[in-house]
């Protein structure tokens, strides 16, 4: 079975707003709500893409509740832990002249909450995928993804971290599978900015490889990704072109193609590929890719 963890979840609002002025009153051309978090956003791409899977992590008050149905709304099985205080975070994602985005912080996850999760965790089997992905709420131990790995090491289980700076740092010593920063995230682990420049993040990439990642995708927008592979080829792809939509989630949909082609075919390079048209489409889409709209951009890579 296939799991992701989303430790943040939350409902996103997608509102447009035509000439967005700071200090005033604007109003929008249109809002809309969907389920979110990276995590659940893997396991929604997933579904579409017809991998059955388990949206785990934590929800919180009404918002958290909205979250669940939602989320199984789109057919994904979901097993969240209910914290008793606060509100799943609500983020706003603002699209006028430019995107700007506000993130919450999300509620307080408890210690006792938090073994919950990795009671639920000790359970996977060898061959399960894990995809842990997204940012932690400012409560919970800034070492969590390391302990999960930690605990799942030498498990047979194939784990998937997209995650930033050192929450992704720290879990490289345990092999993860596969990672995708894209290419300022991959900068911000070394302290350096790192434009679109296919050298440099070769060169970046392989560091992380050597640090302990096994595949590494670095993804770049409408400019496409960079594959490192562990068997040492480096594969780049570009996206293909279309109009944007909402690019909110094509990173997360890039996972979710990548298992997805992963698990179909078993060859990695196939899987980048998928994980590129996935990206894209969900880019092209208002929505996360659906499995018809991942197959027509496959064609054009
Ligand atoms: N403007 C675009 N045009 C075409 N494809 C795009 C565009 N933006 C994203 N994509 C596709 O999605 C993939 C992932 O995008 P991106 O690099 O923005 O990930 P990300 O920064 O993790 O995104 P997010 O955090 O919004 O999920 C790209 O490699 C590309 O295939
Ligand atoms: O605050 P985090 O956890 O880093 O990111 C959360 C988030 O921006 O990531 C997803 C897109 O990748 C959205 O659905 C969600 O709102």
């Amino acid at each position: 079975m296939i799991y992701t963890v989303t430790f943040n979840p939350s409902l996103d609002y997608i509102v447009k707003v035509d000439n967005f002025k700071t200090g005033q009153v604007n109003r929008t051309a249109s809002e809309r709500l969907f389920p979110g978090g990276k995590g659940i956003n893997v396991s929604i791409v997933l579904k579409n893409l017809g991998f059955d899977n388990v949206a785990l992590g934590f929800i919180a008050g009404f918002t958290g509740r909205e979250i669940e149905k939602r989320v199984r709304d789109f057919g994904c099985s979901s097993d969240f832990i209910e914290i008793d205080n606060g509100l799943s975070r609500i983020n706003v994602k603002l699209k006028s002249q430019e995107e700007s985005e506000i993130n919450g912080r999300g509620p307080q996850i408890s210690e006792e909450a938090l073994e919950k999760l990795f009671a639920q965790l000790d359970r996977l089997k060898a061959g399960d995928v894990l995809a842990l992905a997204g940012s932690i709420p400012s409560s919970m131990p800034s070492d969590t993804y390391e302990r999960i790995m930690a605990r799942l090491e030498n498990r047979g289980i194939d784990i998937v971290v997209d995650a930033t700076k050192d929450l992704l740092k720290k879990v490289l010593k345990y092999h993860p599978f596969l990672i995708k920063p894209n290419n300022h995230e991959l900068g911000d682990m070394f302290g350096v900015t790192l434009k679109k420049n296919d050298d440099e993040i070769i060169l970046y990439g392989k560091k992380l490889q050597e640090m302990g990642a096994r595949n590494v995708l670095v993804s770049m927008a409408g400019d496409g990704a960079i594959f490192l592979n562990e068997d040492g080829s480096v594969h780049k792809s570009a996206a293909p072109s279309g109009e944007v939509k909402n690019s909110v989630g094509a990173g997360d949909s890039m996972v979710a193609g990548f298992l997805a082609g992963y698990l179909e075919s078993g060859d990695r390079t196939a899987a980048f590929k998928m994980g590129v048209a996935a990206g894209s489409a969900s880019a092209f889409s208002e929505e996360l890719a659906t499995r018809q709209e991942v197959a027509d951009l496959l064609n054009k890579i």
